[in-house]
Formats: structure tokens, sequence, C-alpha cells
């Protein structure tokens, strides 16, 4: 590991204040995460300086601190920007984790997490030893952390990639999060090569405008980044990005645009019991492959050909890569089956934007015989010109909506339901009520389901936490869906009851 004199010298920096010889265990840049022979890089951030938290650090036994003035208790290495030198500082101090790995980027609005786990599977269908790093889940040989934000900060970026390599991993797929662009997360990582899966409005709060989003997404595909661009071409901004880009790419489409990977014959699932999804063929220009997927909704589909065009673009044979993805069972918190035995279909999806509700909700109902009850909220301190049209949006595929609290953060939770609720009163077709406490509006939703139903709860996926002003609380959406029909509906399952394990 660095000393201090070495890290100053990385970077090009001076040091004020006696450094110990001694080296530095890790780079961490939250004071909550700081032991002692750490340095801590102290970044002003839009709402905290850092250095605020110089005396925890302190006490943590700190022994450098890296910012953009001294500290007042420890030795500091002063440079201009600690945002901008994180990733290629994190990748330099963890000896250049991503030079020994194909470490493979997934980016977009939607199926980011979905599209990063069938890379991953298709990894391993062809016998690699990939990581995992999403939204969903941090995974690999040895490692297992469960994330709280879709890509981490630098430090945990190169310090994840390097716990792979040290597991033995010859590859690794990140997803990369708009955000993580701007406040660059992945620098310092080498991409073998970046994919969008696709882009829609959202996060417009953050970025300003769709031109600021276009922008912060495709800062990811630059020389300097990447080898290749992966990019689905069926939206505008897909095809504007692959006529723009420097860098060699590999096009993909499910629809009539011309591309070089594939989704032809698309057939959906014969029946709806077993719990199957499309299956299509990936034509490819290196030869063609059945998909059989079992993760449900036709959305699926374009991930799977991004996923694909991703591994088959990087050489890896499309037999194996589509066997691998062919494997997948389930993706958390994606179009997850909440329980199985009862009468009707009860689902946990992550949906949480207009183009999430308009890939997933036509195709529950047009695999719903019954009345499709869609459970939605909106996430406080994001994007409040989204909550009217999600709501309008449920309410134009459901027949009964069911508005509740999401994770309001510092907002009056009161005030984010009354703007769903009138969005989807306004569309003027389901029935609309609303329940502000999340396991009432379960027990609601279950209460009034029948054989032929279709319950889906949307918004948090496999996110576990709400927060309420500063208190962040743990909610399970799939355990708690899975409690209230277990308390509220009779078993028809095998066996004597009890729900199946959560997650195969
Ligand atoms: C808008 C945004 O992304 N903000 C991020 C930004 O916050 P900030 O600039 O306000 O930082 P700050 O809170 O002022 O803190 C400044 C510094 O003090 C440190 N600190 C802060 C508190 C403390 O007790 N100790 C401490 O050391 C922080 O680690 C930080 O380095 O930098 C912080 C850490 O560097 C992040 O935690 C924070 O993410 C917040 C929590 C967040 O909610 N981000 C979301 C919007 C996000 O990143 N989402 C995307 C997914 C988007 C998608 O759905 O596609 C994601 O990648 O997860």
């Amino acid at each position: 590991m660095p000393t201090a004199r070495e890290i100053a010298r990385f970077l090009g920096a001076r040091s004020v204040g006696s450094t110990s010889p001694l080296p530095i265990l890790d780079i961490v840049d939250d004071s909550r995460s700081v032991c002692a022979g750490d340095a801590y890089l102290a970044i002003p951030g839009a709402r905290r300086h850092g250095l605020d938290f110089e005396d925890d650090v302190a006490a943590a036994g700190a022994a450098l601190v890296i910012s953009d003035r001294p500290a007042r208790l420890l030795p500091t290495v002063v440079v201009d920007d600690p945002r901008r030198i994180a990733g290629p500082l994190a990748d330099w101090f963890h000896r250049r984790p991503s030079a020994d790995l194909a470490v493979y980027g997934v980016t977009g609005t939607n199926g980011k997490s979905s599209t990063a786990a069938m890379v991953h599977a298709g990894l391993v269908g062809a016998g690699r030893e990939p990581g995992l790093m999403s939204g969903i889940e941090i995974t690999g040989p040895g490692v297992a952390l469960a994330p709280t934000r879709t890509t981490p900060e630098a430090t945990v970026v190169h310090r994840t990639l390097d716990l792979f390599r040290r597991g033995g991993c010859d590859s690794a797929v990140v997803e990369v999060s708009s955000h993580a662009a701007v406040h660059r997360r992945v620098d310092g990582v080498r991409f073998r090569s970046v994919a969008l899966t696709n882009l829609a409005p959202e996060h417009l709060d953050f970025h300003g405008s769709m031109e600021a989003y276009y922008r912060a997404k495709t800062s990811l595909f630059t020389a300097d980044r990447t080898g290749r661009a992966v990019v689905c071409v069926d939206d505008e901004h897909g095809r504007r990005l692959a006529r723009e880009v420097g860098v060699p790419v590999t096009t993909c489409s499910v629809s009539d645009t011309p591309a070089d990977v594939h989704a032809v014959d698309v057939r959906a699932p014969d029946t709806e019991a077993d719990h199957l999804g499309h299956r299509f063929v990936v034509h490819t220009p290196v030869g063609d492959a059945e998909v059989r997927l079992q993760v449900l909704g036709p959305h699926q589909v374009a991930n799977a050909v991004v996923a694909a065009a991703v591994l088959v673009g990087d050489g890896l044979p499309v037999e194996a890569v589509a066997q691998g993805i062919s494997a997948l069972r389930s993706i958390p918190g994606r179009c997850e089956p909440g329980r199985v035995g009862q009468l009707f279909t009860a689902l946990v999806d992550h949906m949480h934007n207009v183009a999430g509700h308009r890939a997933t909700l036509p195709y529950l109902r047009s695999r719903t015989p019954g009345r499709l009850i869609v459970v939605i909220g909106a996430t406080g301190d994001r994007d409040p010109a989204k909550r009217r049209p999600i709501g309008a949006t449920a309410a134009a595929y459901a027949d009964l909506v069911v508005v509740t609290d999401e994770s309001p953060g510092s907002e009056d939770p009161a005030a984010i339901r009354a703007e769903v609720t009138a969005g989807a009163v306004g569309a003027g077709r389901a029935e609309v009520l609303e329940v502000a406490d999340r396991d009432e509006a379960f027990r609601v939703a279950v209460t009034g389901a029948r054989r032929g139903d279709t319950i889906v709860v949307a918004g948090r996926g496999s996110d576990l936490r709400r927060e309420y002003g500063s208190q962040v609380v743990a909610f399970d959406d799939h355990a708690r869906l899975a409690q209230a029909v277990a308390d509220l509906t009779p078993w028809t399952g095998p066996g004597t009851g009890g729900p199946p394990a959560r997650r195969t």
C-alpha cells in the first residue's frame, strides 16, 4: 500500500502537516466508513463539505485527509478538485484492477439492472468468472454487498473491482447511472464496452434538460473510457449516439431499425401459469441462437439483445451466451412473482417512470384475464414532474390503482400521493384508492384480488430502503406482499402452506 508521500506524488499535490511513513490502508470518501490508517477523501458536496466530518475521521484514526483545503487536525494532501481525482486515485491505489478484468458497463434509463444481470449470466454461460456491480446486487467470488445506490462512489467501485480480481474473476459487469457519470464515480475504469439500453425522460430535476441527460450518459462513450459502444437504436437517442460516438459501435434492435444484432421470431409465452418469459432468436453477424427467457415481460427481449450484443461483440460464442441468458431464472424486483399458490398473480416490479410503465403494463394487461391492480407511489426528492404522468399511465391500463407512500425523503408524503392520485383520477378509467400506509395498501390490493387477477407493486423493486425525513427504514416489497397474500388468501399450491423460498 502506498504511503501519504507517495499519494501526494501521484497526485502532483502538496502536503500540509506531518505525514506518517506508514502505508495508507484504504481511501474512503465517507466519514462513517473510515477505519484507522485510512485516508479520508473530503469532497465538497452539494449539501456538506467532507471536512465538516473531520472530527469523526480523526477519532476513527484516519492517517490522512485529501481535500481542497487543509484540515485542522490531520495532515492533508491538498488538491484542486477532490471529486475529479477520486477515480484515478482509487484506480492507482488499488493497482488498476480494471486493467486486469474485462469490464462491461451498462447504462440507460430503463433496463440497466436487468441487462447487467443478463450480461453476467451470458458470461457465466460462456464459462467466464464475472463479478457483478449493479443496483440490485454486488456479487462475485467472496463478495456479497448490498448496494445502497445504482453505482457506488469511485473509491468503492475500484475497491470492489480489486476484490473481484483477487477473488479470481476475469470479468465484471458494472451498472452505471447518469448520476454516476456526472459525479465521476466510474472515472479511471477501463471498460471493454459500455452499452446504452434506452433513454427516456427521467432525473430531469438533476440534469435540467433531456439534452443534458443525454450528454451525461454519452460522456461514458469516449475513447479514453471504453473500447467499444453497444447501442440499442430503437429510440432517437440511441440512433443519435450510434451516429455520434467516437469508438467502434455494435448496434442492436428489437424493431425494424437496421442493426448488427437483432431479435427475430419473438414469441410470447404460451401459458401464463409456468411463468416463462419470451422466446426469440438472436441474430448476430457471427451466427444465430435461440434465447428462451425465464424472466417476464416483452421489454426483457430488448435487454437480452443488448446483453447478447455486448458479449458477442466481444468475441464470445453466441450459443453459449444465449444459453447463459436463458438460464437466468429471475431478477429481484423485476416482474418478480410475489408468491405462487394463490389464484391470482402477485408481482413486484421496479417500474418507476412513464417509459417503464408503458413497457410493462400493456403486457401485464394482456396476460390478465381478470382485473389488473397496480400499487403505485412516487419517490420524494426526485423529479416531481413525473408524478401525475405515472399516475395517469397506471390508470390507463389498470382496473384498480392503489396510491401509497414509497420513500418520501424530505417531502410531505401526502403531497406526493396527491399528485399521483390526481394523475390517476384524471385518466378517468380505473378505480383509484389512496392508502398512505404501504402494508395497508398491499392488504387492500390483495383483499380485492380474485382468480385471474394480477397485482403489481410498482416502484421500489428490490430496493429495500425507504427514507422518511432523515430516517431510513427497511421495507422489502417482495416479503411484505408475500405476507399480505399469505395472511389474506387461501393457499392452493403444493404442501401445507407457506410461500416458496424467496429467490432461486
Ligand atoms: C444527487 C447525488 O447523486 N448526490 C450525491 C452527492 O451528494 P452531495 O454532493 O450532496 O454530497 P453531500 O451529502 O453534500 O456530502 C459531501 C461529502 O461528505 C461526505 N459525508 C457526508 C455525510 C457524512 O456523514 N459523512 C461524510 O463523509 C459524503 O460522502 C460526500 O463525499 O454525493 C454523495 C456522496 O459523495 C452521494 O451520497 C449523493 O447521492 C445521494 C445520496 C443520492 O441520493 N443520489 C442518487 C440521486 C443517485 O446517485 N442515484 C443514482 C441512480 C439514478 C437512477 O435511478 O438511475 C445512483 O447511482 O444510485
